[in-house]
Formats: structure tokens, C-alpha cells, sequence
């Protein structure tokens, strides 16, 4: 009864993820899928992941990331027969002098939320760059999301041909949206 059980999820799980094979399926279950937070230092990413994690704003002093964080979270999105999917979100240190850490941890990631500040035109600036490092280190089917963060009202409007979303760690706008989006 319990096997014909699990055959029927993987059957299910499978026909979800459009037929992928059996060895794949089991790792995505048993490992769950990785998110990264990137972009330029400052734009909130730790501040995201915070606010996603407990709900809260990190206000006050401003502590840069030093090389890369990650945590588990459980989230609701198979939920018929497999109510639970494990993701990891790695936050990452947005100081350049980090790059070379950050890069090594892209190849396996599934989805990546690419940040900016939208009070800050370098940070938006800096997006082709960072476009260009996610294609030359990623996997070339990752999911990228483009997150303008640290917004007082939304205006949705972009140029670089990935989806895009206007988020505020600070009130929580589009946080959990943002994350869940990108776990689908
Ligand atoms: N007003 C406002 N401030 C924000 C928001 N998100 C983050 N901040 C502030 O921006 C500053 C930087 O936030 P962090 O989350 O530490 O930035 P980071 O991108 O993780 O920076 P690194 O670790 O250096 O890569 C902090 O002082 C936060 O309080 C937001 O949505 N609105």
C-alpha cells in the first residue's frame, strides 16, 4: 500500500515536472531546489531573506554579507500529494572583492533573484553586468527574476528581458510572491 503510494507520487511528481528522469526527480525531492540572492552590495538582500524568513525589516546599521549564508525553508506549492518542497536560499556578499567566492556557488543553483535598489541608478546599472556573469557561470535553464527593491510605490516597467518584479523588504511588498514565483 505505502509503495503503490510512493509510485503514484512519483508518477504525479514526474508528470509536474514534465517527464524529467527518475534519478532527477528523487535528488530535487531529497535536496530541494536552490535560490541565490544576488546583486550589488546594499540593494537588501539579507534584508529580503530576512523579511521572507521572519517577517521582520532589518533596520539600523547596514552589515555587509562576507561570502555566502544559506537556510531551508519549507514552502507550500506541490500541494496536492507532496504538500512540502525544501528550497535553499543562499544569500550572497554583493561586494565585488566576494565575486570569485559567489561564482563557484551558480552552477547549481535553479533560480537566482537578481536585486537592485531602486534609489540607487548604479546598483540598475550594474544589472548588465550581473546578467552577464549569471550566463557565463549558471546553468543555462536557471531561472532569473529581476527584483527592484527598496520601492515606496510599484511602477512596472524593465529592459532586460527577465521577469521582474518590485519588492520592499522594508513594508514586505511582492517579498513572499517573489520567492514563491521563482520556486514554481
Ligand atoms: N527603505 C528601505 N531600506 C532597505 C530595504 N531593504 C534593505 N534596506 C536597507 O538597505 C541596507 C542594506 O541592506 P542589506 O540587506 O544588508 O543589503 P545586502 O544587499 O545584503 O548587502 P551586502 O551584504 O553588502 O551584499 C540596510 O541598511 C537596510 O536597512 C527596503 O526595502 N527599504
Amino acid at each position: 500500500m505505502k509503495a503503490d503510494f510512493c509510485i503514484y507520487l512519483i508518477c504525479f511528481i514526474n508528470t509536474v515536472m514534465k517527464a524529467k528522469p527518475l534519478s532527477d526527480i528523487l535528488s530535487y525531492i531529497l535536496t530541494g531546489s536552490k535560490v541565490m540572492l544576488v546583486g550589488d552590495s546594499g540593494v537588501g538582500k539579507t534584508c529580503m531573506l530576512v523579511r521572507f524568513k521572519d517577517g521582520a525589516f532589518l533596520a539600523g546599521s547596514f552589515i555587509s554579507t562576507v561570502g555566502i549564508d544559506f537556510r531551508n525553508f519549507i514552502i507550500n506549492f506541490l500541494f496536492v500529494l507532496c504538500p512540502h518542497h525544501l528550497f535553499q536560499i543562499w544569500d550572497t556578499a554583493g561586494q565585488e572583492r566576494f565575486r570569485s567566492v559567489t561564482h563557484a556557488y551558480y552552477r547549481d543553483a535553479h533560480a537566482l533573484l537578481l536585486l537592485y535598489d531602486v534609489r540607487n541608478r548604479a546598483s540598475f546599472d550594474n544589472i548588465r553586468v550581473w546578467l552577464t556573469e549569471i550566463h557565463e557561470y549558471a546553468q543555462q535553464d536557471v531561472v532569473v527574476m529581476l527584483l527592484g527593491n527598496k520601492v515606496r510605490r510599484c511602477i512596472s516597467e524593465q529592459e532586460f528581458g527577465v521577469p521582474f518584479m518590485e519588492t520592499s523588504a522594508k513594508s514586505g511588498l511582492n517579498v513572499e510572491l517573489a520567492f514563491t514565483a521563482v520556486a514554481r
